[in-house]
């Protein structure tokens, strides 16, 4: 069945045709994501869902993606998102992060110039028949300080044609180095510099804990008198209730919003003010970007449900389409070596590490890290995936750590998982040989040499004579075909264990006589 991807945002009909192209199935239904009981009655159909701002995918929606694997957003934003809720369940959340900065930066210039020269306000009284050329006196631009506040990609775009337009650029932003700062020609300020000297502020932080209202009613106290505000970042950055005071006051002497705290913006109170002109967030709505961002997403999701690659993803590491082939058999013996690591532990892990040997470890080995982390704890957790579980591990307490190391064994590349438990280490090794499967090379220090099968026994017995015919005998006894059998011991006499697939499942009956065999100290049924 080929993949379904839903999309429920009015993205330009390119990402249909991309989806078509690469052989995916693509619902457009871009009224879907402003109805979300809708919403979450259709999704259980899909494997992606393909967004702009209007979709909220929230923890209920979520709860019924039953076939979801990602979330594209045709944009930067993905506040719209819940995130966590989408790692939990194994979703993957990619956006684009420049398909529509230059159009964003655009409008925030735009806007920059609606407020110095009041075109709305002059645009509706000429068309009224009034010729009020004394009534607007603008301002101009030239020579004047902007005070950009968050400087990525696009508060550096804007800051670039600001400085074209000859202002004075200023950059609050704590993660811009004072070596980015001179090269894109801004002064690197705190926030409340910028607040006393810009005579424009323009936002362009994402929306989080640390930047919602970042604009205050005590931040827009520290700001010059007649300061002009732009916003077309997000709504939830300025306090509007703050920003109407002042606006009515005449501290503030203008704001241009694109954004708003809530949206669609049908009633806001700041639409009754003069001095404020608003865009209903059309910041990347140009044709260009439109385009450039349906492009992309479809481009992402399709090769991640097509390939497994994994770009500009936020809840995972990127993986190229060239890396995934590679990678994929490596996914599934991290994932195997996970999953006995997990069906031979008999209490919870509290720490697992991941160490990466040879050609393997100059791979993407978060990916695998994640995967060894999934297949360790599928036996108690059915639905986790290896985008869900390095939170779950988080969750639970449960630390994961990684090495990467040249070669130190004969083999050209070596994945070894070691479980920390009460009850001592567990540790497994393995390999993917040219045949591109799976092996098991190693439980604790015994060397074997195993295939995975859906079906198998795992046994750890005294190394002693007899044990085989007797193992195999039981088994005869019940029926139960063996397919192949691995062996491996510490030394003569010593600690022994074998891996046997076997075809179909083993009776417990059968179970509990391995169990009863003598010098047996564990036998359990593995399933892979
Ligand atoms: N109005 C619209 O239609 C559009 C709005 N946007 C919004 O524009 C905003 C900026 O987008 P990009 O530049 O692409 O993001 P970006 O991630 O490239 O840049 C954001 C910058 O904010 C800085 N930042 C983070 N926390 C901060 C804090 N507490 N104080 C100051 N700076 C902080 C970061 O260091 C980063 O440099 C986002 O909120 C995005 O959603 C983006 C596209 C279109
Ligand atoms: O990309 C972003 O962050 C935006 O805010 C653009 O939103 P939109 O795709 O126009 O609904």
């Amino acid at each position: 069945m080929p993949p379904r991807v839903l999309i429920s945002d009015s993205l330009s009909p390119a990402a249909v045709e991309i989806f078509r192209l690469r052989g995916i199935e693509a619902d457009f239904e871009p009224s879907l994501g402003k109805d979300k009981d809708r919403l979450a009655a259709a999704i259980a159909a899909y494997d992606g869902l393909a967004i702009r701002s209007a979709t909220r995918v929230t923890a209920d929606v979520l709860a019924r993606a039953d076939r979801l694997k990602v979330v594209g957003r045709a944009g930067i934003g993905v506040d719209n998102v819940d995130i966590p809720a989408a790692t939990a369940k194994g979703v993957i959340v990619m956006n684009t992060p420049s398909g529509n900065s230059v159009t964003t930066a655009e409008h925030a210039i735009a806007l920059m110039f609606a407020l110095a020269r009041d075109i709305p306000a002059a645009d509706a009284s000429t068309k009224r028949g009034r010729w009020e050329k004394n009534r607007f006196l603008g301002v101009e631009i030239a020579g004047k300080t902007l005070g950009v506040i968050g400087c990525g990609n696009i508060g550096a775009i804007v800051a670039d044609r600001a400085l074209g337009l000859k202002m004075r650029v200023l950059a609050f932003d704590p993660f811009l180095t004072e070596e980015r700062a001179q090269a894109i020609g801004v002064e690197k300020v705190d926030l409340d510099d910028l607040l006393a000297r810009a005579d424009v502020i323009s936002l362009h932080t994402p929306l989080n804990a640390q930047t919602r209202n970042i604009l205050s009613a005590e931040a827009l106290a520290k700001t010059r008198r007649g300061v002009r505000i732009i916003n077309c970042a997000r709504g939830g950055l300025v306090d509007e209730a703050a920003l109407r005071r002042a606006l009515e006051d005449g501290h503030v002497g203008g704001a241009a919003l694109d954004v708003f705290a809530v949206e669609p913006a049908i009633d806001n109170p700041l639409f009754a003010l003069e001095n404020v002109v608003c865009t209903p967030h059309l910041g990347a709505s140009t044709a260009e970007a439109q385009e450039k961002v349906a492009l992309q997403i479809a481009e992402q999701m399709s090769d991640y449900l097509t390939r497994g690659a994994v770009s500009n993803a936020v809840n995972f590491p990127s993986i190229s389409a060239e890396e995934a082939p590679r990678l994929a058999p490596f996914v599934a013996l991290a994932e195997k070596l996970g999953l006995l690591v997990g069906q031979i532990a008999r209490c919870g892990v509290d720490t697992l590490s991941v160490t990466f040997e040879g050609a393997i470890a100059r791979e993407k080995t978060k990916a695998l890290t994640a995967a060894a982390l999934a297949g360790m704890l599928r036996p108690i957790l059915d639905s986790v995936n290896p985008v869900s579980a390095p939170a779950i591990a988080k969750e639970r307490g449960l630390s994961v750590d990684e090495v990467s190391r040249a070669a130190q064994s004969d083999y050209e590349s070596l994945v070894t998982l070691v479980a920390k438990t009460r009850d001592g280490d567990i540790k497994v090794a393995g390999t993917v040989f040219h045949d591109g499967k799976p092996r098991l090379l190693r439980i604790g220090e015994i060397n074997v040499d195993a295939e995975f099968a859906p079906s198998m026994i795992y046994t750890e017995n005294e190394d002693r004579p007899g044990y085989i015919g007797r193992f195999a005998g039981a088994l005869g006894e019940s029926q139960v075909n063996i397919a192949t059998f691995a062996l491996g011991r510490d030394r003569p006499g010593g600690r022994a264990v074998a891996l046997v697939a076997i075809d179909g499942p083993l009776p417990e009956a059968t179970l509990a006589e391995l169990r009863a065999l003598p010098g047996v100290k564990q036998a359990i049924t593995l399933k892979f």
